[in-house]
């Protein structure tokens, strides 16, 4: 929680606010606003939906006052981590188009429910060809740069971690990681077919393998249980993740 010092201006101009919203509105679960006056353990709050509040301090997140105004493309530059905080970086970033942020190394996506193409077009591709992660901006194809550079210079097999919840842009995501990889691949043909062709004809086994996945999940249900551990330990190491959070947190902002 920021400390509060200073004259009643510096209150007004130091202390922003994000409230819990929930009271104000079934819609919001997060609000930032003002702090006006501080009463005890409690504060009143102008919100940025022109309503004043009252709410106990110890609901209250401070906000990051010096973020840029289009937010950070990686939450660890925010000074305060925290949900609200998190949750609107994402929203500030959403609303300018831009869906990917990062996290350290692990990527967050979120749906944009429209097609974006100059994201993932020829020019797009070649740009984060050879570039470390972070040069460029946050993008599931550094995602895939990071895994096929390790994978190439560990000489070790990689994976890539999608998760989220349904609807949220897995298959969507992996087809762009394939694209990725099948362009680094060369389109070379071998057998009639180029290599972009054959990666993506793995794309459409996609649905079939996730039903082979989940029967090896019944399987694995049905003996001992350290094997099982050691599977989702292996899934649990990916350092190649990318996050796709709740529509319904998002939309909630
Ligand atoms: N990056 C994107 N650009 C444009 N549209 C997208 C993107 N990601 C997702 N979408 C849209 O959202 C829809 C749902 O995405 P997708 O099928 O990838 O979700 P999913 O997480 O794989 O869902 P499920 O787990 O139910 O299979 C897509 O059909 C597409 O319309």
């Amino acid at each position: 929680m920021m400390s509060c010092h200073g004259s009643g201006e510096d209150l007004l101009e130091f202390l922003l606010y994000m409230a819990a919203a929930a009271h104000l509105d079934p819609e919001l679960v997060w609000i930032d606003g003002v702090v006006l006056n501080i009463n005890g353990e409690e504060a009143e709050i102008q919100t940025s939906n022109e309503k004043k509040v009252v709410s106990r301090l110890s609901k209250l997140h401070p906000k990051d006052t010096d973020a840029p105004t289009d937010g950070v493309d990686d939450m660890t530059k925010l000074a305060y981590l925290h949900e609200p905080g998190v949750l609107y970086n994402l929203e500030t970033r959403y609303k300018i188009n831009e869906i990917y942020t990062y996290t350290g190394n692990i990527l967050i996506a979120i749906n944009p429910f429209q097609n974006l193409p100059h994201l993932y077009d020829a020019g797009a591709m070649k740009r984060y060809k050879g570039e470390k992660m972070g040069n460029l901006s946050p993008h599931v194809f550094a995602i895939a740069e990071s895994a096929y550079r390790a994978m190439i210079n560990e000489a070790k097999s990689n994976s890539i971690l999608v998760s989220g919840e349904s609807g949220a842009g897995k298959t969507e995501t992996t087809k762009m990681l394939m694209l990725y990889l099948a362009y680094l691949g060369g389109h070379t043909a071998s057998e009639g077919r180029t290599v972009e062709q054959q990666v993506l004809e793995v794309r459409r086994l996609s649905n079939s393998g996730l039903w082979l996945l989940l029967l090896l999940h019944v399987w694995l249900w049905l003996i001992p249980r350290p094997i099982v551990y050691t599977c989702m330990l292996a899934v649990g190491q990916s350092k190649n993740q990318i996050v796709m959070p709740e529509k319904h947190i998002i939309e909630d902002i």
